[in-house]
Parts: C-alpha cells; sequence; structure tokens
C-alpha cells in the first residue's frame, strides 16, 4: 500500500530523501524463494540508496544516525522553520526534527474518526476514514508530554524506526496527523481487521498447520527484516501482531524498538517485552542483549497460536522466570558458569527441571516441535536467527505454510473484542450473582486470557530506583540488605481485598510487630517468591515459609483481585521504561539506556503524583510505605479511569 491520498496529504514530498519506496504497491509472495528476492533486492536498493543520499547529504529519515548528524551539520533553524513552514509544530519540530524531515503533515479534517479499537499503554488506537478516498485506516493517538523534549524525542524514535522499514510485513507508517496549533500527533496506519491474540483466543478458530505455517513464515519474514536493518523489537507479543481480512500479518507497535549499535550494545534496558513474552536473559536482568530476545517472544506467539492461548503466563519476574524453567527445563551448570550471571545464586531453582515442552505440544510436528525448541532455548544464541528459522525442516515440509488469500475470513474479533466479550460476560455473571444473592461481597470481575498487560506490566511497575546498580528482583534483594533499603516489591504479593495487599492488610492489623509477618494465604492464589522469601528473610529476618521452588508459583492461572487495581501503574512504568533511556541529547540511538537519568514522570500526563516513583525507603518505616503505596494504588486507579474517559472522546 502506498501513501494515503495525495491531495489532502502527504507522506514524503522529497522523494529523493523518501526513507522507503513510497507509491510502489506492496510486493506479494508466498513462498521463500520469492521473498528472499524481495529481500535481497531490498537490501540492494537500500544500499544504494544510503550511499547517494550520504554523498547527496540529504536523507535524515532514512539512516537514523546519519540523520541525526546531518541534520546537527544543518542549521537547526532553517530547519525548523522550514518544517514550521510545513505545518509541523514547533514543539516537534524542536525536540526532534528529523522524525518528520521530508514530510508534511496530514490534516485531520481528512479524516473521519469512527470508533475506538485499540489501548495500548502510550496510545488509543481509533479506525477512521480517509474522506477523499473512502479508504479505512487506523490512526493511533500516541501519548507523550509535548512539554517534555524527552517524552516527544522518544516518541519520535517510533516514527523514525518505522520510516526505517520496508516490509509488507510490517506496519508502515502511511502518515503523521497535526497541525501547527496541535499538542498532539496521530500515526496514520493501514486498518487490520484482527490481530493474533484475538484470533488465537477465539474457541471457533482452529488453525491447521498450513495456516499457522503461514501466519509464522509471515512473522519471521518481518521480523528478518526488522534485524537485517538494526531494529530490535523489543515487544513482539500476540496483541502487536496484526492480520488483515486478505490473510497478510503485519508486525506492528514499535514504540519500545531500539537499533542495535556497537556503543549500546552493553547498555540496553531489561525493562522491556511484556512479561509473558520476556526471554529469561531480560528477567535475569541482562543489559547487553541481542535481537535474540525478540526470538524468544516469537517462540511464545508460536506456542500461542498452536495452544489457543499464551504458554507463559507469570505475574512476577521471578514467577515467570519459573514457568520457563518448567517448561524448558532448569538451565545446565554450564549455562551459569558461560553466562556470568549477577547473583545468579538467585535466580537457580533449587530442583531440576526436565522441559515439558514436547508434553505440552503433543499434537505438533516433529519439525514443529523442534523449531519451537530453538526459538524457546534459555541460551539466546542457541536461538538462531529469523533466517535460520525460515530455513527450518518446519517450512520446508509438509504441509507447507498456505497462501495468505487462501486464509479464512474471519469476523471481527481483536484482542479488544475479546476483551469486550469478557466484560459482557462479566457483567451477565455480575447479574446473576446479585439476582440469586451468592457470592463474596465486593467481588471482582476476573480478567480475560488475553490481558496480559495488566498483571504481565505489574511487576515493572517500581523500576525507578534509588541505585542505578540495580536492575533486578536478586540485586534489590542484596542491595537492600546491604544498605538498609528494601523494595516493596521484594516483598511477598497475595492477592487480596481492594485497599491493599492481603499480607499488608494482615501487617496493618498489626502494626508494632513486623516479625509477625508471616506467609499470608487464607484468599490467596499466589504465593511468595523466591527472592521474596529469601529477601524477607535477610533483611527483616522473618521466617517466610516455603522455602521450595513450589512456593514461586501462582495457583492457577486465574487472575489476581489486586492487581486489577493496577493498571495505570503499570502503564506509568511502561512509561518510565520507554522514556527510561533518556539523555536529553536527542534521538541518537547508540545511547546508553541503562544508565539514563531517572524519569520524572510528575510531568506527563497522568498526574504530578510519582506514582511508581522510588520506592526504596530506609527500612522500618514499613507503614509509611504501605500507607503510601495503598493511597498511590487509589490514585493510580482514579487516573487510569479519568484517562480513559479522556481517551474514549
Ligand atoms: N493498524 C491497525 N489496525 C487495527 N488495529 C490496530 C492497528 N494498530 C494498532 N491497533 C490496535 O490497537 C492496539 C494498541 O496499539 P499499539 O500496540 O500500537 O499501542 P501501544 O500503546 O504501543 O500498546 P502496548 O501497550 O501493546 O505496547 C493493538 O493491540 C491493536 O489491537
Amino acid at each position: 500500500m502506498g501513501c494515503i491520498s495525495s491531495k489532502n496529504v502527504s507522506c514524503l514530498t522529497d522523494q529523493s530523501v523518501s526513507p522507503v519506496q513510497e507509491n510502489v504497491p506492496e510486493p506479494k509472495f508466498s513462498t521463500n524463494q520469492q521473498h528472499r528476492a524481495f529481500v535481497d533486492h531490498s537490501l540492494e536498493t537500500s544500499h544504494n540508496s544510503r550511499r547517494s543520499r550520504r554523498s547527496k547529504r540529504l536523507g535524515a529519515g532514512s539512516d537514523l544516525r546519519i540523520g541525526v548528524s546531518l541534520i546537527s551539520g544543518l542549521s537547526h533553524r532553517n530547519v525548523e522553520a522550514e518544517q514550521a513552514a510545513a505545518g509541523w509544530p514547533a514543539w516537534l519540530c524542536s525536540a526532534a526534527s528529523e522524525a518528520v524531515h521530508g514530510w508534511v503533515p496530514l490534516k485531520a479534517e481528512a479524516f473521519q474518526k469512527l470508533e475506538k479499537i485499540g489501548q495500548g499503554t502510550y496510545s488509543s488506537v481509533f479506525r477512521a476514514r480517509e474522506v477523499e478516498t473512502g479508504k479505512m485506516v487506523a490512526l493511533k493517538k500516541v501519548k507523550f508530554d509535548n512539554l517534555q523534549p524527552e517524552s516527544i524525542r522518544f516518541m519520535a524514535r517510533e516514527i523514525l524506526i518505522l520510516r526505517k522499514l520496508n516490509h509488507p510485513n510490517i506496519m508502515k507508517l502511511e502518515g503523521i496527523v497535526t497541525s501547527r496549533a496541535s499538542s498532539s500527533i496521530y500515526l496514520v496506519f493501514e486498518y487490520m481487521e484482527h490481530d493474533l491474540a484475538g484470533l488465537s483466543s477465539n474457541p471457533d478458530i482452529r488453525f491447521t498447520e498450513a495456516q499457522v505455517k503461514c501466519y509464522m513464515q509471515q512473522l519471521l519474514w518481518g521480523l528478518e527484516h526488522c534485524h537485517m536493518r538494526g531494529v530490535m523489537h523489543r515487544d513482539i507479543k500476540a496483541s502487536n501482531i496484526l492480520v488483515n481480512n486478505k490473510g497478510v500479518l503485519k508486525l506492528g507497535d514499535f514504540g519500545l524498538a531500539n537499533m542495535v549499535t556497537a556503543k549500546n550494545r552493553n547498555q540496553l534496558t531489561s525493562r522491556v517485552v511484556t512479561l509473558w513474552y520476556r526471554a529469561p536473559e531480560l528477567l535475569m536482568g541482562s543489559t547487553s542483549y541481542g535481537v535474540s530476545i525478540d526470538l524468544w517472544s516469537v517462540g511464545c506467539v508460536f506456542a500461542e497460536i498452536l495452544m489457543g492461548k499464551p504458554i507463559l503466563k507469570g505475574r512476577t519476574e521471578i514467577e515467570q522466570l519459573h514457568k520457563i524453567y518448567k517448561l524448558s527445563g532448569s538451565p545446565p551448570d554450564s549455562f551459569w558458569k558461560r553466562n556470568k550471571i549477577t547473583h545468579a545464586t538467585s535466580f537457580r531453582p533449587q530442583h531440576t527441571y526436565e522441559a515439558t515442552l514436547r508434553e505440552r505440544c503433543n499434537e505438533l510436528s516433529t519439525t514443529g516441535v523442534f523449531l519451537l525448541e530453538t526459538l524457546l532455548s534459555m541460551e539466546p544464541e542457541k536461538r538462531g536467527t529469523a533466517s535460520s528459522a525460515l530455513n527450518s525442516e518446519y517450512f520446508l515440509t509438509r504441509p507447507y505454510a498456505c497462501d495468505p488469500s487462501s486464509l479464512p475470513k474471519y469476523p471481527p474479533n481483536k484482542e479488544m473484542d475479546a476483551k469486550h466479550r469478557e466484560g459482557l460476560r462479566r457483567k451477565r455473571a455480575n447479574i446473576k450473582q446479585r439476582d440469586s444473592g451468592v457470592g463474596r461481597k465486593h467481588k471482582r470481575p476476573h480478567r480475560t486470557e488475553h490481558d496480559p498487560k495488566s498483571y504481565a506490566k505489574l511487576p515493572i511497575r517500581q523500576d525507578t530506583f534509588e541505585d542505578k546498580n540495580i536492575t533486578n528482583d536478586a540485586s534489590r534483594a542484596t542491595t537492600a540488605t546491604q544498605g538498609n533499603y528494601y523494595k516493596l516489591s521484594d516483598l511477598p504479593m497475595t492477592t487480596g481485598p481492594a485497599s491493599g495487599f492481603a499480607w499488608a492488610v494482615k501487617r496493618r492489623k498489626d502494626p508494632d510487630n513486623i516479625s509477625t509477618l508471616t506467609y499470608y494465604q487464607p484468599s490467596s492464589r499466589s504465593q511468595l517468591s523466591g527472592t521474596s522469601v529469601a529477601f524477607a528473610k535477610n533483611t527483616f529476618g522473618l521466617n517466610l515459609k516455603p522455602d521450595n521452588d513450589s512456593a514461586w508459583e501462582v495457583q492457577g492461572d486465574d487472575d489476581d483481585q489486586i492487581i486489577e487495581e493496577l493498571p495505570s501503574e503499570g502503564k506509568l512504568s511502561r512509561i518510565g521504561e520507554r522514556y527510561g533511556s533518556l539523555d536529553g541529547s536527542g534521538l541518537d540511538f547508540s545511547q546508553r539506556e541503562e544508565d539514563s537519568p531517572k524519569i520524572n514522570l510528575e510531568h506527563l500526563q497522568y498526574g504530578k503524583q510519582s506514582i511508581s516513583g522510588p520506592l526504596i525507603f530506609k527500612s522500618g518505616k514499613i507503614d509509611e510505605i504501605l500507607q503510601r503505596n495503598e493511597s498511590n494504588i487509589r490514585q493510580a486507579v482514579r487516573k487510569s479511569h479519568f484517562q480513559r474517559e479522556q481517551d474514549d472522546r
């Protein structure tokens, strides 16, 4: 698909600086050979055009690093003036002019905004009709603070990365809607009817092996393109994989994506990827990971479309890791020696786990199991690459991947629709329960299967550290012990009443004696994490039994009531993550992420309270923390509701 119609619009006005070949019909291919030919050709074109752009000293939008230096070579004032004349808002030109270089903004009147079709952590997505052509598009309203250059620059990073990519299996940015007077922007994408989360969770849809191969192949083609262009996606999950009615799959949401550069290789943040899809090295706090984290996520998606539900649904980082061990087997001794993991002892399970992947995927062909095992290897280097996955036996043996056009036309069913259905189901269940007078007081609704965001994002909600060296649960625990500091997230967490964590409620009832803070189980389905136990023991001298591995696990796959209360706190922490790599020096993709200054959430649009701010306090002030935390939770919930109302407008 080319640009939005050229009259209203305007993607790239200057074709010589176009980062992508605009207005070129999208290539279609259904075999690996056709795809390979496309990749070879596009890489060649890209290298040639880069060379010519470099020599012309133009082309800021295409090669991001070149872009930055070229822009800085030009007079910033001139560029800004030119962009302002083109209709871009001043705040955007001054903070991230390279993101829109060579483009002119689309006008809001060119689109008729229809219903809301998606709600992400950083965005609200609407279906819209392009007035002139009647074409359906998706308008993604990105959340950021236009008064904060850092916030603008990180929003702009998504634009720059999207402009760098050009592939039929990658969501293409078709334009940007804004105006000189506007404080917001909308990214314009082709409208996609489905996402893989919605399709795979639909009990009426069961994919054949040829269909699974078709989706997986398209996903891997798209990912191969990203990796070849040096882009790590860092948020691959079923809901970010969109599918249209022609059976074409596109990888979307590049909001957490980053470039792989020599400079940033060892300085990335580990707080990326939604928990259920997060690779073990990230859970262990790695800051020097590579594109193989995306392959792990692809493995999780592969299993999800085979099984109809996410395969690794942890609620905390440590529980996620434990579920991984149970699925892929605990790593051998050599793993710990070779990978030199800080605080390895905290991550090592007490028991050896045999892999259970084969049993869980017993309907999958041998070649499929082999590919899945490869993608879900504990050791990043054993996961291979997107290209090696595409060349695996799985795709080369019968039944071959079907042609996308032969895929059925599914009824609308996105992650969002699944949530709607779940909402209706809950309402009906509540009414029934109320009418029959059965059930607990204040019973909270259950979360849909496909809502990893709420709890998947929970564990990383408190990632603003006093000590920049603290990068994971284990190190938090250690530092806490040494420095007499602790974090709330290191304490045991159980389900409980809306007013706070169950253990916290129990603690309040007995405020004088902290050592009575024992393992709290009654109404809970979640239990203590191993790290929490060790931490509590070290810090408070508490004996928080049980001390076996099963304590890591949340019993059952059902939801956790208290976590239900926290979406906006999770949201804030994701914003913290996203903006956590700022150094105020512009859109330099090589900048350190791990060392970045703490994000000041106060300026974000959610309010002035530092909801997910530092939660490291001197020990002995537990009541203060509990109170503060509970009031933060309540505020976060109120703000989340308010924000949702605003977003819906
Ligand atoms: N082009 C599109 N067509 C149809 N729906 C879309 C499109 N792009 C996004 N959506 C819907 O909007 C949702 C949110 O979009 P997106 O994932 O880009 O936002 P985000 O704020 O980065 O979300 P997240 O919290 O998942 O990181 C998607 O899950 C999807 O259902």
